[in-house]
């Protein structure tokens, strides 16, 4: 199969175990969402996938190839990965730290292609102005929509972020939902984003993937994967889903009905 697979992946922090068995598909040129309640262990796969964690068992594997044994220079090549947060060095500018997701690519000096790669991210996240800026001198949403820079100027073929749009103001969390959506269906990259918010992930995602104690509870199409009976399981809250034509909706119950409102367009 083309795409990304996760089969039979077990992860502890010392006794304590994370992941027990975890395995997910996620075909070529899809953007999937990976939910669950705090602490359930959606960073923890994102770094096993990013190579940071060395899972005690189970295989990550990217168009058949076998992304925890590859060489760390071609497994860079073919997936970025967006952190929570980084401790990039503060003195870099913009255009310094979005130039590191060439690393993996590039030569001695940097070629017209890796300037352009490096361009093309800066203006896709309305980074242009701020370019020669340091990123101490940048606020706490600038400085994450450059780590999203600097993941697609690495031009991979899997595209991860945890919680990319935390820091993020609404317009920007929108924006960068579009981006990431727009890149799986123009480049083919395959995204997988873990995210809080539901009804975002019902949006924009095109799979969504339910990770609770430790397994994966539910995975598919946002309007099939959420069940109102499993999601108040999972979160410990009483929700309700209503759907509307491939639309879906999730709200707490404690809040009541919405209003009939039709949905804002369709897709990003
Ligand atoms: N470095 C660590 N050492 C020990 N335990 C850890 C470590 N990092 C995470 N954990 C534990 O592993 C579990 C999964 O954490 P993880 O960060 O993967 O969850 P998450 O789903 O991403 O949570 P959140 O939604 O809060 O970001 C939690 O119980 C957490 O306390």
């Amino acid at each position: 199969m083309s795409g990304l697979e996760v089969s039979a992946v077990e992860f502890g922090y010392r006794r304590h175990r994370v992941l027990d068995g975890v395995g997910l598909t996620v075909a070529e040129g899809t953007f999937c969402a990976l939910l669950g309640p705090n602490g359930s262990g959606k960073s923890t796969l994102t770094k096993i996938i990013a190579r940071i964690l060395a899972p005690q068992a189970g295989k990550v594997s990217f168009d058949g190839r076998d992304l925890l044994r590859t060489p760390r220079r071609e497994h860079a090549k073919v997936v970025s990965y967006v952190p929570q947060s980084s401790e990039a060095p503060f003195e870099l500018t913009v255009q310094e730290a979005v130039m590191l997701g060439r690393t993996p690519h590039m030569g001695l000096r940097p070629t017209a292609h890796d300037q352009a790669a490096v361009d093309g991210a800066i203006g896709r996240l309305g980074l242009a102005e701020l370019g020669e800026r340091r990123l101490s001198e940048l606020s706490g949403g600038q400085a994450q929509r450059v780590l999203i820079a600097r993941a697609l100027a690495q031009e991979p073929r899997v595209l991860l972020l945890d919680e990319p749009t935390s820091a993020l103001d609404l317009r920007y969390q929108i924006e960068t939902l579009q981006i990431v959506r727009s890149v799986t269906r123009e480049q083919g990259v395959t995204a997988l984003i873990a995210i809080h918010d539901l009804n975002h992930a019902a949006h924009f995602c095109d799979q969504a993937v339910l990770l609770s104690g430790g397994r994966i509870v539910a995975d598919g199409p946002p309007a099939e994967a959420f069940d109102a009976d499993v999601l108040g399981e999972v979160y410990g809250l009483e929700v309700r889903v209503e759907r509307r034509g491939a639309d879906v909706e999730v709200r707490p119950a404690v809040l009541g009905d919405t209003a009939a409102v039709a949905p804002q367009g369709g897709g990003a």
